[in-house]
């Protein structure tokens, strides 16, 4: 590596590690002051207990005037005692304190994570990458956070720790220096060699380590049980899951043997230069040069510089670890700080919206999933688009709403060009695929605009338009009722019912612009006419843009459009749409006769909408 790569390399470190002091100074400074007094008060509490050895053996072996000084050894061992006691105590009091500061500087990584990943453009929630980059976030933020700043202190109490003993040593002996520094290196250099390789693996597992999680997810998730069971998945993701581990397994173990020997030759080397040492020790004792108390405490040193030298090899291997991790959290998290932004209060009213030309493609989409698209939507009406699966009937509502913003094409709001927040501010949806939160039923539906979340009377309204009142007069606890039968007291909903809640959520935030994609999908034909005859009553004032299959439930809209491969083919009323007698009047007939039992006659192109 080159000087100036070295520098490099040394100025990150450095950023890093004070980026894991802040965090831990961030999240309670007392505690981080209290912490590193003690430790301060450790490593000098070894260096005085090597000093009153020495008093216990100049004592018991008479150092100088050749005379045993019992009273002397006695109170020495006495200090050497009370001493140990203390340091004792200290470690103790030390590591209670830095529980309780790993939990709160785990508290403050993880919000930094999840603000973080709540203000990241949805669009990268596709990218396989993102999610990569999510994982090594957290487990930065779960595990290494909270342990670095122990690292960095439990290094500098060792290096304290050895510094004093050091000072000890050089008083006693000054030439032991040398060997003992000769001795440690090549212990430090296999460890830093290991961090950095070891992190290159946990890089490389990374997506595997993701598909473990979706599997144990799979495997213990109470609504995926079902379906496992269904289908006797439950062998066929075990056996997928131990094949994760295997994976990790093999990676870990080769990865282990690789260094194994590396780590014992190093270990091998230190040990030779501190047999050196006490052999030089042993002959200098011999030769007179040395008197034999000062011999022996030297030796205790050694024997403790040893252990610390050890303790600082592997502390450094794993803390390598944690300065990679610590990285990827300092990107992810960059220039966030604070919870997630606010949302933009709900705007009332709009003129018109108008969508020119839109184009949009997912990151490693096979095609465009919306392509040049125009639409206008004004309150009071009713659009509906239908099309075959995958004709981009939802990205496009996406795209209306501030979700994606399009790859080309713009979208105006009363004639200006509309930013993604306005867009978003503007309108309520009802996905396909809607959350089903295992909350109280008033959060459910109260959520749809948190700035109202205690509003009683908005809640009631939301619920009696969306056909949900009844069902929430039935459940024990009313709107109190916790939803999610994983949870104490917790119940649950048929889907039908759950539908209805997710349209009060809709409902509740009073928003000028509604997409409703597939809102009665789980609904009885009763309440599925219900809505649609009432819609315009329910929805009086906003504009509507509605999604279906069913084409009973698009009819009376005000326009129609059939989309297909992202474009649009057709638009118009039912009227001239089936006048026109094209994809929508066949696909329309299609369905009709099979409500009425009917043969239908389809020319060989024709395909269902
Ligand atoms: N997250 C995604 N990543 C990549 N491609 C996607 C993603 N979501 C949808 N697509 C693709 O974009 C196209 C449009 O999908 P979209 O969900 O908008 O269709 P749709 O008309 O709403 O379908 P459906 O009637 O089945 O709900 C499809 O070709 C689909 O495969």
């Amino acid at each position: 590596m080159t000087i100036e790569g070295r520098r490099r390399r040394f100025t990150e470190m450095r950023q890093l590690l004070t980026f894991g002091v802040v965090l831990g100074w961030r999240a309670d400074r007392r505690r981080v002051m209290i912490v590193l007094l003690l430790q301060l008060g450790q490593a000098l509490g070894v260096g005085g207990m090597l000093l009153a050895g020495r008093g216990v053996a100049d004592g018991l072996l008479g150092s100088g005037h050749g005379r045993t000084d019992v009273s002397r050894a006695a109170v020495s061992a006495v200090v050497v005692m009370a001493l140990a006691f203390v340091n004792s105590t200290v470690n103790i009091v030390g590591l209670t304190q830095q529980s309780v500061l790993r939990v709160a500087i785990e508290r403050d990584a993880v919000e930094a994570v999840t603000s973080a990943t709540a203000r990241t453009d949805l669009l990268e929630f596709e990218r396989p990458g993102f999610h990569d980059r999510v994982r090594l976030a957290l487990t930065a933020a779960q595990i290494h956070a909270p342990n670095l700043p122990f690292t960095v202190l439990t290094v500098t109490r060792t290096t304290l720790t050895l510094a004093t003993v050091l000072i000890a040593l050089i008083a006693m002996a000054w030439w032991l220096l040398p060997l003992l520094l000769v001795a440690a290196l090549p212990s430090i250099r296999v460890a830093l060699l290991q961090q950095r390789a070891h992190f290159d693996l946990q890089r490389q597992l990374t997506e595997n380590q993701r598909t473990a999680g979706y599997l144990t997810q799979l495997l213990t998730g109470r609504d995926e049980a079902k379906e496992l069971r269904a289908f006797g998945l439950s062998r066929a993701f075990f056996d997928r899951l131990a094949a994760c581990y295997d994976r990790t397994l093999n990676a870990e173990v080769a990865f282990r043997h690789r260094f194994l020997w590396k780590e014992i030759r190093a270990r091998l080397a230190g040990q030779v230069m501190a047999a050196a040492a006490v052999g030089g020790l042993l002959v200098a004792t011999v030769a007179g040069v040395v008197d034999a108390p000062t011999a022996l405490t030297a030796l205790g040193g050694l024997l403790i510089g040893v252990q610390q030298g050890i303790m600082i090899t592997s502390v450094l291997r794993s803390s390598g670890d944690s300065l990679r991790y610590l990285r990827e959290l300092r990107r992810f998290t960059a220039e966030v700080s604070g919870p997630p932004a606010p949302p933009v209060a709900t705007r009332r009213s709009f003129g018109v919206l108008i969508a020119r030309n839109l184009s949009f493609a997912y990151p490693g989409g096979a095609r465009t999933a919306v392509a040049d698209v125009s639409l206008d939507l004004r309150p009071g009406e009713v659009v509906a688009l239908v099309g075959e699966n995958g004709s981009g009937k939802t990205t496009l509502t996406k795209l209306l709403t501030g979700l994606y913003s399009p790859a080309s094409g713009e979208l105006l709001v009363d004639g200006r060009p509309a930013p993604a927040a306005e867009l978003r501010a503007l309108s309520t949806v009802l996905f396909q695929d809607y959350l089903r939160y295992k909350l109280s039923v008033a959060e459910n539906i109260a959520l749809g605009d948190p700035a109202f979340l205690g509003d009683r009377g908005r809640l009631l309204e939301a619920a009696r338009r969306a056909g949900a009142a009844r069902i929430v007069a039935d459940l024990p606890g009313g709107y109190d009722a916790q939803l999610g039968a994983e949870f104490t007291g917790g119940t649950d909903l048929s889907l039908g019912q759950w539908q209805r809640i997710a349209l009060a959520r809709a409902f509740f935030r009073q928003a000028p612009l509604v997409v409703l994609d597939e809102p009665t999908a789980a609904m009885d034909p009763r309440a599925e006419a219900d809505l649609f005859a009432r819609i315009r009553e329910l929805f009086a004032e906003r504009a509507v843009v509605l999604i279906s299959h069913r084409f009973s439930s698009v009819r009376s809209a005000d326009r129609i459009l059939v989309l297909r491969r992202g474009r649009v083919v057709e638009t118009g009323t039912h009227d001239e749409l089936m006048a026109a007698d094209g994809l929508y009047a066949e696909s329309f007939r299609l369905q009709a006769a099979a409500y009425l039992d009917e043969p239908v006659s389809r020319p060989p192109s024709a395909r269902p909408v």
